[in-house]
């Protein structure tokens, strides 16, 4: 039967098992973490309808225990039943609506209202309007709450562990888990929750199990089971553990049941802190320790319960609750609104960087030092008019002598010497208008340059402005028969792109893909990780959120901002910077937004392998600037020698950039090998991602 007010109960449920009086059974329970054995054949049963305090020191296994009550942890050997079935059991809402859990770190969203956080958890459990509000108020009066508009971050420890515990407690699920409630909470505060989970047992339909290592403050629980080393020593009512052992108080029985427990492994040859390592001990052993040397009942039936599941039930286990993703999704957009200047960063973070790149990039430098030794005296000389067609704003010339000009170029003041003969316009005219002339007429009638080349950039820029000076300086003396001194190689108009283009438009493609994906992947990866260790994710997924939905939420939000984003970033790119678009600019977005999505995936995979902010920051940096160097973004594919190109065209974003700049400057669609290429290339690397993360979940599980 079930018990009104409470869930439903699944009618699916085996009846056989003998679970109705138990809300909890753990039967011959490990538990290893690498080598270091945390729970050894643990036996704990948690009567319906009861407070069981689960007391033991620091270190004990009590919170592993309870991660694998909840499914969020596999155990290795024995089984588990929670209110019927083993927890994560397809179809059984444990996770989900029918468990509450109070994890030790608040696992609260700062940015939220009190107000915001029972909502939050409200959606997730399906809960009417009517009734969240209802319980809100309830839970408001009953935990003596402060203001439901404050917000969680400005409240004291206490009030954030009562909103806490007010979240466990707001679907009224018929099992409580309560990890450590009461741990750094003043003693009356410490009191009225303890009040508050007797008056929450009395009708006898909802358990609670709870942690402390206060012991003493367990008298008040209806059993106590009491664990030292991953193993339950005992398991009874309070005063039938004091009365046994003829102490006063529950720590003292605790002290004689660890000196027993003590003496039994030293008998049995186990490490002096009780811990062994996995394999170390054969079962036969290990099933005698397993014994409680105090339990509730003498029968232990350890013979693991068998439960079969419909394969439709399986199937809509494994579908995405679309309830669950719009209630993160909604999380998201609360806490994006709280936090207006980061969300204004975030969306114009792109936008800026392109824009600072192409002010900073790809143009021609300014006012460069050039020393002038013109030996022509007169003002009419052609090396005069020559000079004055030289652009003035990239190039400033300073007239100087012989002397002073090789001096200043070697000590760094200027970037190049030009030098005119005294006869360098007679000898000029003769080159251009006679077609044979000697050496010595040649090299007179030539500028002759000597430039520093430490910097490329500036060293083929000053080449550069010379041949267009000399051009327009020939096209002005001889007009229409300017063609007699021009090299004999005619550049027509280009096919594709302009003669004015320059490095800016090379790079601008590949560093929106780079600036969309590597943003994606910050964010991403920092929010999970943030969220993993403040313990946020554990409580959703408690509260019956599959990391699937978790991962489909981030990802559809996040692509609101990578939308916002990449329409600022194109605005600006487009319009302000006028970077051609021959092609399709619905293409130019999809590939964009795949790359963010890429990006995305990414960041899920180090969220998934990494557990901390700064490690996660040295993974997604470490691999930006190899990613930046290799992909061909700032220069061409074409220059990276064997065989570390093959690493290059394997790349997310070598093939991608390729294409983005094959739609933008040569106008290309889908059907042009160059374009779908890179489109493939993105989502084969996009699925990568997303396998290898929830590979990596799962086997971390
Ligand atoms: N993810 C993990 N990886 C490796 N070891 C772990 C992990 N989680 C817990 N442990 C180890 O398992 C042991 C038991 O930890 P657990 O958190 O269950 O103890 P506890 O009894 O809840 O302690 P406390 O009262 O301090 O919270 C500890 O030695 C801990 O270092």
């Amino acid at each position: 039967m079930c018990p009104e007010g409470m869930m439903k109960c699944d009618p699916e449920a085996p009846s056989s098992q003998g679970s109705v009086e138990s809300a909890i059974r753990c039967r011959d329970v490990c538990r290893s973490f690498g080598k270091l054995k945390v729970l050894s054949s643990l036996n704990l049963t948690v009567p319906q309808g009861r407070i069981y305090g689960l007391l033991g020191p620091s270190g004990c296994g009590k919170t592993t225990l309870l991660k694998c009550i909840v499914g969020m942890l596999k155990i290795s050997r024995g089984h588990i039943t929670v209110l019927g079935k083993p927890p994560a059991f397809p179809g059984h809402e444990v996770p989900g609506k029918m468990v509450g859990f109070m994890p030790q770190d608040l696992a609260l969203y700062d940015e939220f209202t009190i107000s915001d956080t029972l909502w939050f958890f409200g959606r997730i459990h399906g809960l009417s309007s009517k009734d969240t509000e209802a319980r809100i108020d309830f839970l408001i009066d009953f935990l003596n709450l402060p203001q439901r508009t404050r917000l969680v971050r400005n409240l004291s420890g206490g009030q954030r562990r009562r909103v806490s515990l007010g979240a466990a407690l707001l679907q009224k699920p018929q099992l409580l888990i309560l990890d450590e409630p009461t741990v750094g909470v003043d003693p009356v505060l410490r009191a009225k929750i303890w009040q508050h989970l007797v008056e929450i047992v009395k009708g006898g339909q909802v358990s609670v199990i709870i942690t402390t290592h206060y012991i003493e403050e367990a008298r008040q629980a209806n059993v106590v089971g009491l664990m030292r080393n991953g193993r339950l020593l005992a398991e009874a009512p309070p005063d039938t553990v004091m009365k046994q052992h003829s102490t006063a108080t529950l720590e003292c029985a605790f002290l004689q049941l660890c000196e027993s427990s003590d003496q039994t492994l030293s008998k049995n040859g186990s490490t002096p802190d009780g811990r062994e390592k996995e394999g170390s001990q054969s079962s036969e052993s290990c099933r005698d320790e397993s014994q409680p040397i105090l339990s509730l009942g003498s029968e232990l039936d350890t013979e693991e319960p068998k439960f079969t599941v419909d394969w439709k039930v399986r199937a809509r286990h494994m579908i995405p609750k679309w309830r669950n993703i719009a209630a993160l999704m909604i999380k998201t957009m609360v806490r994006m609104k709280r936090m207006p200047g980061f969300l204004c960063f975030q969306f114009l973070l792109p936008a800026i960087q392109i824009s600072l790149m192409c002010l900073c990039i790809g143009g021609d430098p300014l006012g460069i030092q050039v020393a002038v030794v013109n030996n022509e005296t007169s003002q009419s000389s052609l090396s005069r008019s020559l000079l004055s067609f030289l652009d003035n704003t990239s190039v400033h010339q300073v007239a100087l002598s012989h002397s002073e000009a090789f001096a200043g170029i070697r000590d760094g003041e200027y970037w190049g010497v030009l030098g005119f003969g005294k006869n360098f316009s007679s000898y000029l005219m003769k080159r251009m208008v006679q077609t044979r002339v000697s050496l010595e007429v040649a090299e007179g009638g030539s500028v002759h340059v000597w430039q520093d080349f430490t910097n490329r950039q500036i060293a083929l820029m000053l080449q550069n402005k010379l041949q267009e000076a000399f051009q327009a300086f020939v096209k002005n003396k001889l007009g229409s028969r300017s063609y007699l001194v021009s090299l004999p190689i005619k550049f027509e108009e280009p096919i594709y792109g302009s003669n004015s283009t320059d490095f800016t438009t090379f790079v601008t493609p590949g560093a929106i893909l780079s600036i969309t994906f590597y943003l994606a992947v910050g964010l991403t990866a920092l929010s999970f990780v943030l969220e993993r260790k403040e313990g946020l994710l554990d409580r959703c997924w408690v509260a019956g959120v599959s990391s699937m939905e978790t991962m489909l939420a981030h990802l559809l939000s996040q692509l609101f901002v990578i939308s916002v984003q990449i329409i600022l970033l194109l605005l600006f790119t487009l319009l302000v910077f006028k970077i051609p678009n021959e092609g399709s600019l619905f293409l130019v977005i999809l590939l964009i937004v795949l790359q963010g999505v890429t990006g995305i995936s990414f960041g899920l995979v180090i969220s998934a392998a990494i557990d901390d902010e700064q490690s996660a920051n040295q993974a997604a940096l470490g691999i930006f600037y190899p990613n930046l160097i290799v992909s061909g973004i700032l220069w061409p594919v074409e220059c990276i020698p064997y065989p570390l190109r093959y690493i290059s065209l394997a790349l997310p974003q070598t093939y991608a950039s390729e294409a983005l700049r094959c739609i933008m400057y040569r106008g290309w669609g889908l059907s042009h090998m160059m374009v779908w290429r890179g489109f493939v290339v993105t989502l084969g690397w996009n699925t990568f991602f997303l396998i290898l993360a929830t590979v990596i979940l799962k086997l971390r599980t």
